[in-house]
């Protein structure tokens, strides 16, 4: 078994255990959850570009920075200038949780999105429930039919979806979803081998209503300039920030220079 089967295997018991203590209608009488949401799309679009996240861990680089309180991380990469916050909730692989979720909501005012493995509307509805503007939804562990009925619930909720591919075959059975942006993800999420090519491979066959994001291993500038001639707006960053011992003043240094050279 891989090491995504083993995360959404988990990830099934997870959602069944957390049915039972928390019921939908506790999710619904949230006080965010009547909350407007934020456009990530429309902030892509008009402002830099970067989507800065806060991860602990990951299955491919294990410890990546535990030290540092999610408020902070997040207050600073909105300082920053980032155009969007994405924060992993997943606890097991990637140190994350609901909890940082809502701690990041209460610290900034910039969209922020739902990282996680989503395969039932339950977490859809947490997602809401918690301050999310956007859900991420990765073809390579879902259904067309799961990713339409997944991405209709989310819209339904007043949120945008951010669908991510790997290859041409997710992407060719992600066309008829009903989401604001495709997400490219450089890392193979199997393999962990990450290349930035696959961006530019995929690019032309993103139809071009839909907002581009780039997704992993982005770490320098000249990267982001190569790929807007590819046509991408939304530029997803974690390690690189989350690396350092202050990640919004990396973020400050990366935006300010990618200004430079814009
Ligand atoms: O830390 P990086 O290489 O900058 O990558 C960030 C982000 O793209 C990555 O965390 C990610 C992209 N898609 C995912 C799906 C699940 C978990 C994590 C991810």
């Amino acid at each position: 078994m891989n090491i995504l089967d083993k995360i959404i295997a988990d990830k099934a018991k997870e959602i069944e255990l957390k049915k039972s203590l928390i019921p939908v209608s506790q999710l619904e009488s949230s006080v965010l959850f009547e909350r407007k949401c934020l456009s990530l799309a429309e902030s892509l679009k008009n402002g830099s570009g970067i989507i800065a996240e806060h991860k602990r861990r990951s299955p491919s680089k294990s410890v990546i920075n535990q030290d540092l309180n999610v408020q902070d991380v997040v207050y600073g990469y909105e300082k920053a200038g980032a155009s969007g916050i994405s924060v992993l909730t997943d606890g097991k692989y990637f140190g994350g949780s609901l909890e940082d979720l809502l701690y990041a909501r209460a610290s900034v005012n910039i969209p922020i999105l739902r990282k996680e493995f989503m395969i039932d509307e339950y977490q859809v509805l947490e997602a809401k429930a918690y301050g999310a503007d956007a859900i991420l939804l990765i073809a390579a562990v879902l259904t067309e039919q799961q990713m339409t009925y997944l991405a209709n619930s989310a819209k339904s909720l007043g949120m945008e979806v951010l669908l991510e591919v790997h290859n041409e075959e997710e992407l060719k059975k992600s066309l008829e979803v009903n989401t604001d942006m495709i997400g490219v993800n450089n890392r193979n999420l199997k393999s962990f081998e990450v290349s930035i090519e696959n961006s530019k491979k995929l690019s032309s066959l993103i139809p071009d209503q839909l907002v581009k994001v780039s997704e992993s291993g982005i770490s320098n500038t000249n990267t982001i300039a190569e790929l807007k001639i590819f046509g991408y707006q939304g530029f997803l960053i974690g390690e690189n920030f989350m690396k350092t011992s202050n990640p919004g003043q990396a973020a400050e240094k990366f935006i300010t220079e990618l200004k430079s050279i814009a």
